[in-house]
């Protein structure tokens, strides 16, 4: 089953001085108007779930303006056990802990994920190549062991790399040292989020097919060292990203960056063979999109055997009814989940009557 949500605590954080939450083990609506800290509250729990927050804000934008130090923390249970789990801000640092005992950030989804749909979500599906991605690594980093590590050292050495590039006359054998190490890192993170992917690619269809039956999805990973990076070994597939690199390489002098790997990769939808990217209309992209969310639940229920936390951040007021409904069915299948809303009117009364009520400002 896993741990569920049971109480959140804010000090100093964000717009709140001090504030306790506590949550339902099936559906909690925050309510309140525009800026009252509805999102923020959704923030300071994928922080302590996922370990980041969709909104990438420096330490001292987390601490509430004028303070000198911020604390979430979180309670929470389930199968027997109680984790306590906390996050201290200073204008520096963010130090996350568990039980009391300082852990990384990557540590925290171990004990409970999550999954973020927000409003920026929406246009996922036409927006550029690198918000694709970002979505396939934050979910990898969440439920697949040892991702942000490779994800981490990919992109230093893609840095340096490119730092390089930049230089007025690059030194091309310290150049060929730097493509070796992209070349085998690389190799690695790319199988990963390939495999990651192929897993999300199973369910998003078997989602899609139930909220628009009739027409077919189909999502490509494309890469840019490769047309099937899992036919291949790791090492055969580092020679081959090395390959490219050094094909590349009076491009890459030219431009001062990497063009080939896994961080210029895309993912690709089409509905009835036509790229849903020019030709899906925004009905047809927001279902992808509300079917890529699904499926990470789906995917990482089946990967760690417990729910992700289940977070909707003022989707509700975007979605048409039809797709309001497949989410609002699918998180009463059992997921915990967290819901803002300017208006409580999306919700019917049979679900207010089940739900958890939390109401933000006056
Ligand atoms: N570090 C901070 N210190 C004080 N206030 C902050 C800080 N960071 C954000 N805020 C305030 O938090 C409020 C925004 O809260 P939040 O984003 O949670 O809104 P919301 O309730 O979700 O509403 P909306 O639907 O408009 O997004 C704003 O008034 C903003 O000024």
């Amino acid at each position: 089953m896993g741990l569920l949500v049971e109480s959140l605590g804010l000090e100093q954080f964000r717009n709140f001085r001090e504030r306790e939450v506590s949550f339902s083990p099936t559906t909690t609506i925050l309510v309140g108007r525009n800026a009252v800290g509805k999102t923020n509250t959704v923030e300071a729990l994928q922080m302590l779930t996922a370990g980041a927050s969709f909104r990438h804000p420096t330490p001292s934008q987390l601490i509430l303006a004028g303070c000198e130090r911020g604390r979430i923390r979180a309670r929470l249970a389930g199968d027997g056990r109680v984790v306590d789990v906390a996050c201290d801000i200073t204008p520096q640092r963010r130090q996350f802990s568990r039980n009391g005992k300082h852990c990384q950030a990557a540590d925290m989804p171990s004990s409970l994920m999550s999954v973020l749909f927000c409003p920026d979500d929406l246009s996922l599906v036409k927006r550029g190549a690198s918000f694709r991605r970002a979505e396939l690594d934050g979910f990898g980093c969440q439920v697949a062991v040892g991702y942000s590590k490779l994800l981490a050292a990919y992109t230093r050495a893609i840095e340096q790399r490119n730092r390089l590039l930049k230089d007025e006359r690059p030194d091309l054998s310290l150049l060929s040292a730097w493509d070796s190490s992209v070349a085998v890192g690389g190799a690695t993170l790319l199988q990963a989020r390939v495999r990651l992917f192929g897993r999300l690619r199973e369910k998003i269809l078997d989602v899609y097919g139930s909220i628009a039956g009739g027409e077919e999805l189909t999502c490509t990973y494309e890469s840019t060292v490769c047309d099937d990076p899992l036919t291949l070994s790791r090492e055969e597939l580092a020679e081959r990203f090395l390959a490219r690199l050094e094909e590349v390489r009076p491009d890459d002098l030219r431009r001062q960056q990497t063009t080939v790997g896994p961080h210029r990769d895309d993912v690709a939808f089409a509905i009835d063979g036509r790229d849903a990217r020019s030709f899906g209309s925004q009905g047809q992209q927001r279902s992808i999109v509300l079917a890529l969310k699904m499926a990470e639940v789906l995917v990482s229920e089946d990967v760690t055997g417990s729910r992700p936390l289940l977070l909707l951040d003022d989707v509700m007021s975007e979605l048409d009814e039809t797709r309001r409904q497949s989410v609002i069915e699918f998180a009463q299948s059992g997921i915990q989940t967290v819901v803002t809303t300017t208006n409580l009117g999306y919700f019917s009364d049979e679900l207010l009557g089940r739900s958890k009520v939390v109401e933000f400002g006056e």
